[in-house]
């Protein structure tokens, strides 16, 4: 497969501070590549570095697409305060030579008629969202690099953009994305690649990412733990489990290979099984999870 994206050994430093460290990667021609990490891990920053907008401190970058040919869709959506989605729509397209017709930008954005005539700045924050994914892929790009595309849409504009993002990938476009939601790299992502404190962790398919530290959660309400917490304590110290607390309910998790063990004797307390729940986590999973409470208490911030 002929590589759209090769880094080799690239690292950067900010000042004094390392953020990437031998980052080598090759992004094959109409793969679509989900990037993961948590808050501050180098993701937006190594996007930045493909793009060209920030130079590697040190490492070699090739992208085999011409300027033209690229899409990108930026963390943050901005736009002037005095332009109509109409004229802003005019000014992108002037810049390229096959853009996407009226009948394929109301497709994309699926706004009615009067929208076009209304100031961007005014759509809501969904609507901008994907209004600046349209200016992304306006010019019909071979790569698109999307950085935490849907944040701010609802479900049905998140479904609408997805839909969109697998149409653009079954036409052959590489896509490299970042992500905070689970679904969205099981929507459409042929790899996986972990960033953890600028350093790749994993590289490799969904399903296999979810294989790789797989544990088992285990969610009890507080007041039933207390009616066996005797016999509970003695399994968790016996088993050296790990244990948290989270509003009312308590949770252990243990490794994969403790199954078997550790439900039997929980059978063994007389808990009652309808009281409690088990669920799988793996890397993935915890992964997300801190994207997840990022979101929320961004959330909580933008509503106190
Ligand atoms: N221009 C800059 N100058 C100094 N430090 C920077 C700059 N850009 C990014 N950093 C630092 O680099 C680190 C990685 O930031 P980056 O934005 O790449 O992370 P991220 O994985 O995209 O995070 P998030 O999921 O929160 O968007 C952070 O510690 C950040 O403060």
């Amino acid at each position: 497969m002929k590589s759209v994206i090769e880094l080799k050994k690239i690292n950067k430093q900010f000042k004094e501070k390392q953020v990437l460290t031998d980052i080598s990667l090759n992004i094959g021609k109409g793969e679509c590549v989900a990037l993961l990490g948590k808050n501050g891990a180098g993701k937006s920053t190594l996007l930045n570095i493909i793009l060209g907008l920030f130079y590697p401190t040190t490492g070699e970058i090739a992208v085999n697409e011409t300027k033209q040919d690229i899409g990108f869709l930026s963390q943050k959506t901005q736009f002037p305060d005095d332009v109509t989605v109409q004229e802003m729509l005019d000014f992108v397209s002037s810049f390229s030579s096959n853009p996407l017709d009226s009948n394929e930008i109301d497709t994309v954005l699926g706004f009615e008629k009067n929208k076009y005539k209304q100031l961007v700045y005014t759509c809501s924050g969904g609507e901008q969202r994907l209004f600046d994914m349209c200016l992304a892929i306006i010019n019909r790009p071979k790569l698109l690099i999307i950085d935490e595309p849907t944040s701010g849409m609802d479900t049905s504009t998140r479904q609408h953009f997805w839909q969109l993002v697998k149409q653009l990938k079954e036409a052959g476009t590489t896509i490299f994305f970042t992500t905070h939601y689970i679904e969205e790299v099981d929507y459409c992502a042929d790899r996986v690649i972990l960033l953890d404190e600028g350093v790749i962790q994993a590289d490799n398919t969904p399903y296999h990412l979810r294989t790789l530290n797989k544990k088992k959660v285990i969610t009890i309400e507080k007041e039933i733990y207390q009616e066996f917490e005797e016999s509970l304590s003695n399994l968790i110290i016996k088993n050296q489990l790990s244990i948290t607390t989270k509003n009312d309910v308590l949770v252990i998790i243990f490794k994969n290979e403790q199954t078997n063990e550790v439900i039997s004797e929980l059978l063994q307390t007389g808990i009652p099984f309808d009281n409690i729940e088990i669920t799988n986590t793996s890397l993935l999973e915890t992964i997300f999870q801190s994207g997840i409470d990022k979101e929320r208490s961004e959330v909580d911030a933008s509503t106190n």
